[in-house]
């Protein structure tokens, strides 16, 4: 397609067109036209979805999963085909589909951003004005997600036991994590596929991690490139780069080497997620536009449309087991956390295989339903750590289900170096962008530092274990408000005009 002079003759819309198929099939990304034939069968979200937009414009469909790199990184130079005239490519219309409209107006009426006041009023306005694919991806848990609602509502089971008189003018709440300071003692933690809420990314979470001092971990499965969150952070801002381990060690070693070539200075290898979970209000929102290749057992007829987060996440390795622990440390100099880990005993075992610190989570209740809250865990760890004199050999921290500042302290109460934090600020970006996630880092220290001098503690070395009452902590009854197993499944009664969705 290249004339005799320099400039490339542009394909033409049709042209494209003509490629519409498994034999022969071509893409547009982003005004440029790809033969991404060969790699059907490879693609990990399956080719129904590439075969659904054969020979057309796929760019919307493409940026939220994948980092803009990816085809440079991963598909032969000869199968880019060069520029296409795009005023010849008859776009999609988009006729306005009822749902699209009613979201455009809930949009339109949207609280401004001063009337959230906590960080659960983000996910009170994303939940009205994302859209339904992201929103399923970013809310869901696993199975009947008891977890992911257990994650929060185990904080309530922690009760303060404060100081009082003491002089608590002045209130430090900074703190370091794996030697970095920070002003507050929580960090971004991974959530893949930022753009689903938020053209941009996690840039925004980049640039919001930077003004308020605070450390971001950057996830394998993230929708922007490595490189673009690395090349957002400004001036001496640490980052982390938390892992999926792949199958094939090179790429896993590459992307590990690299990342401390950049500056990282934390890695975060996640072992909670074998095979990732079962989140049902993502497979609902027939992610069809990404089909997936759920663990591709069933060959090509196996319904491929459950979620997103299959079709990304084919290449984990499940066989990655504690033996891989020494290779991790023979690759890199970085400090290496396991996240994910779920009890006592596997923390001893890190210890034991010289790792810097562990996350106790449960990937915010989207993995294996009915695990623990990192919280509860942490009140299991703590004390067989202090009982062996090991609680200094080990950086342990928890997510799950943290909203409030307070739930941070009764974490650091118990003995944790600091908490990872998801969904809200997912949230916050969504609805309203960078403001958003800079307003719910601000509500954090403003809750922090209230409820610092309530506890009676100036400074992150006061708190301590006589602050909390954990007794109620491991009873699992759980009030859960609106609990749709029973008013959906169990009990409920279809009446005779019900529509059963
Ligand atoms: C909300 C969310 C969490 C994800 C996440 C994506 C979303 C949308 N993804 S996932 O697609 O594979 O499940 C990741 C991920 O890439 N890697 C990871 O280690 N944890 C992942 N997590 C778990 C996350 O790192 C924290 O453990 C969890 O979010 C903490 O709970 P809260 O959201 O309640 O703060």
């Amino acid at each position: 397609h290249t004339s005799n002079d320099t400039q490339a003759v542009k394909l033409s819309g049709e042209e494209v067109g003509k490629h519409n198929s498994r034999e022969s099939c071509w893409v547009i990304i982003h005004g440029r036209a790809y033969d991404v034939t060969e790699f059907l069968p490879e693609h990990p979200g399956g080719a129904k979805i590439i075969l659904k937009y054969a020979g057309k414009d796929a760019s919307d469909e493409y940026d939220p999963i994948h980092p803009p790199d990816t085809l440079d990184k991963f598909l032969d130079k000869k199968f880019h085909l060069g520029e296409v005239d795009m005023n010849t490519v008859e776009q999609e219309t988009k006729e306005e589909d009822p749902e699209e409209q009613e979201r455009q107006e809930r949009i339109k009426r949207m609280p401004i951003l001063e009337q959230c006041y906590n960080l659960m009023d983000f996910e009170a306005v994303a939940r009205r004005v994302m859209k339904r694919t992201a929103w399923a991806y970013y809310s869901s848990g696993a199975d009947d997600e008891i977890t992911m609602r257990e994650n929060h509502s185990a904080f309530h089971k922690i009760w303060f036991r404060p100081r009082v008189l003491v002089d608590v003018e002045k209130v430090d709440f900074s703190t370091t994590m794996l030697g970095t300071k920070v002003d507050i003692p929580f960090y971004v933690t991974a959530t893949a596929l930022g753009k689903l809420g938020n053209p941009e990314g996690e840039v925004i979470l980049t640039r919001g991690a930077k003004k308020h001092n605070v450390i971001q971990m950057i996830p394998t499965l993230a929708s922007c490139s490595f490189d673009e969150l690395v090349d957002a952070a400004e001036g001496n801002q640490v980052q982390w780069l938390q892992l999926y381990v792949n199958k094939n060690r090179d790429i896993t070693k590459r992307i590990v080497e690299h990342a401390e070539k950049r500056g990282c200075k934390g890695l975060f290898i996640t072992v909670d997620a074998p095979q990732l979970g079962r989140r049902e209000k993502d497979m609902r929102s027939k992610f069809s536009d990404v089909g997936s290749n759920v663990q591709s057992t069933g060959g090509h007829d196996v319904d491929r449309s459950q979620g997103a987060a299959r079709a990304i996440s084919s290449f984990i390795d499940p066989a990655l087991s504690w033996k891989d622990i020494p290779w991790f440390q023979s690759i890199t100099k970085m400090p290496i956390l396991l996240k994910g880990v779920q009890r006592v005993e596997d923390v001893i075992r890190a210890i034991e295989a010289g790792v810097q610190g562990v996350v106790l989570s449960n990937h915010g209740g989207r993995q294996l339903d009915f695990a623990r809250s990192g919280i509860e865990v942490l009140a299991e760890v703590m004390p067989v750590l202090r009982e062996r004199g090991l609680e200094d050999k080990i950086e342990i921290y928890i997510d799950g289900g943290v909203r409030r500042a307070t739930d941070i302290i009764k974490a650091l109460c118990l003995g944790a170096k600091g908490v990872g934090i998801g969904r809200p600020f997912l949230f916050a970006m969504s609805a309203y962008g960078l403001p958003g996630v800079d307003r719910a880092m601000q509500l954090l220290k403003d809750e922090m530092e209230m409820n610092m001098r309530l506890i009676g503690a100036a400074k992150i070395e006061d708190l301590d274990p006589t602050m909390v009452d954990t007794r109620n902590l491991s009873s699992h009854t759980t009030v859960v408000p609106t609990d749709t197993l029973s008013l959906g499944a169990y009990d409920a009664l279809i009446g005779p005009k019900e529509k059963v969705s």
